[in-house]
């Protein structure tokens, strides 16, 4: 097991289109080593099409991403697949093989990309199983298993190779709430015990305020903001305030945006927003000890000055 404080992610001006039609243009940010950060952004804003890029499934048309000292875009097929093992993937429904269980699910990456002994496989395999609590459901194949098993079980398969950098596709879709909380339980404690670096991709708002560190919103293109938890959950600015308290006040529309005389129409109405809710407490692990990459409550507002919607941070710490 790693104990590392994974490795950080730059992304440089990144720009993506299909047939001429961008998906998204000029995306920097940097995905601090060893944290999680999420990515928001309405349907069909390009999120997948994000994570298939920084895995190197798609290239882009344009920009860098930096990864241990390498440009990911730039490198020759045979150098991208040595990067590749860096990354551990859990795709949107787990993409297990229908037809094998899931010990062989979880063992084939290792049977594809190591010379380990079989013995050697079954403790790895075993470890997994043991961190994502599916010990027992090994000989079961994927469809006699539940939705929210299948997932545990792609996370298995995704840890199996030590990665230092996990992407999640919409983990939580799917599942019910009880489940969910569950499943992000599960990362923070993963998070903690492997360091490695995490970005999420998710729709579950309550899933974006209380588990990373960092919150990324692609929106209309372009990515509207990136940064700590505290300051989007601060942010009056229209599009993430909007997007973060599921409102629909603001320019996000049913399909797109809403049109300049639809959001004069909203202005002149007079709508009032509801102040911002409180900024909850990031979900902790469940042994009660602190993240690696773990940061104080509060401490990026005080830092920056910002004082925090009224109630932030109030009660105790959370575990669930
Ligand atoms: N291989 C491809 N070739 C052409 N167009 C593609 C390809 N992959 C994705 N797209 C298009 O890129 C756009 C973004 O798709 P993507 O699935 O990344 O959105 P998303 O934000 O993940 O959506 P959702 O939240 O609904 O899952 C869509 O219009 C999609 O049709």
């Amino acid at each position: 097991m790693s104990t590392g404080v994974g490795v950080e992610v730059r992304v440089d001006g990144l720009t993506k289109s299909f047939g001429g039609q961008p998906v998204w243009s000029d995306v920097t940010l940097t995905l601090p080593a060893g944290e999680i950060s999420v990515l928001l952004g309405p349907s069909g804003t390009g999120k997948s099409v994000f994570l298939k890029t920084l895995v190197g499934l798609l290239k882009p048309d344009r920009g860098d991403i930096w990864i241990a000292g390498q440009n990911l875009p730039r490198l020759s097929e045979r150098a991208l697949y040595e990067v590749r093992k860096l990354f551990g993937v859990l795709f949107q429904d787990g993409a297990l093989f229908g037809s094998m269980n899931i010990f062989d699910n979880v063992a084939f990456p290792l049977r594809e990309h190591t010379r380990r002994t079989e013995s050697q496989i079954r403790s790895v395999v075993y470890q997994k199983l043991e961190m994502v609590g599916l010990v027992g459901a090994e000989e079961k194949l994927p469809g006699q298993i539940s939705g929210g098993m299948r997932k545990r079980a792609g996370l298995a398969r995704a840890l199996v190779l030590d990665p230092e950098i996990i992407l999640f596709d919409e983990p939580d879709s799917g599942l019910d709430p009880v489940r969910t909380a569950y499943l992000n339980q599960l990362i923070i404690d993963l998070n903690q015990q492997t360091g490695a670096t995490f970005l999420i991709v998710t729709h579950d708002i309550n899933t974006a305020r209380t588990v990373p560190d960092n919150i990324g919103l692609i929106y209309h293109g372009h990515l509207a903001m990136f940064g700590p938890r505290e300051m989007l959950l601060s942010s009056v600015e229209p599009v993430v305030r909007q997007f973060l308290n599921a409102q629909r006040v603001g320019p996000i529309g049913m399909a797109e945006e809403k049109d300049a005389d639809e959001l004069r129409a909203e202005a002149e109405s007079g709508v009032e927003l509801p102040p911002l809710p409180p900024i909850p407490h990031q979900l902790r692990p469940s042994n009660g000890l602190r993240r690696p990459a773990e940061h104080p409550p509060g401490a990026w507002c005080r830092q920056n000055g910002v004082i925090p919607p009224a109630g932030s941070f109030a009660g105790g710490l959370v575990t669930r």
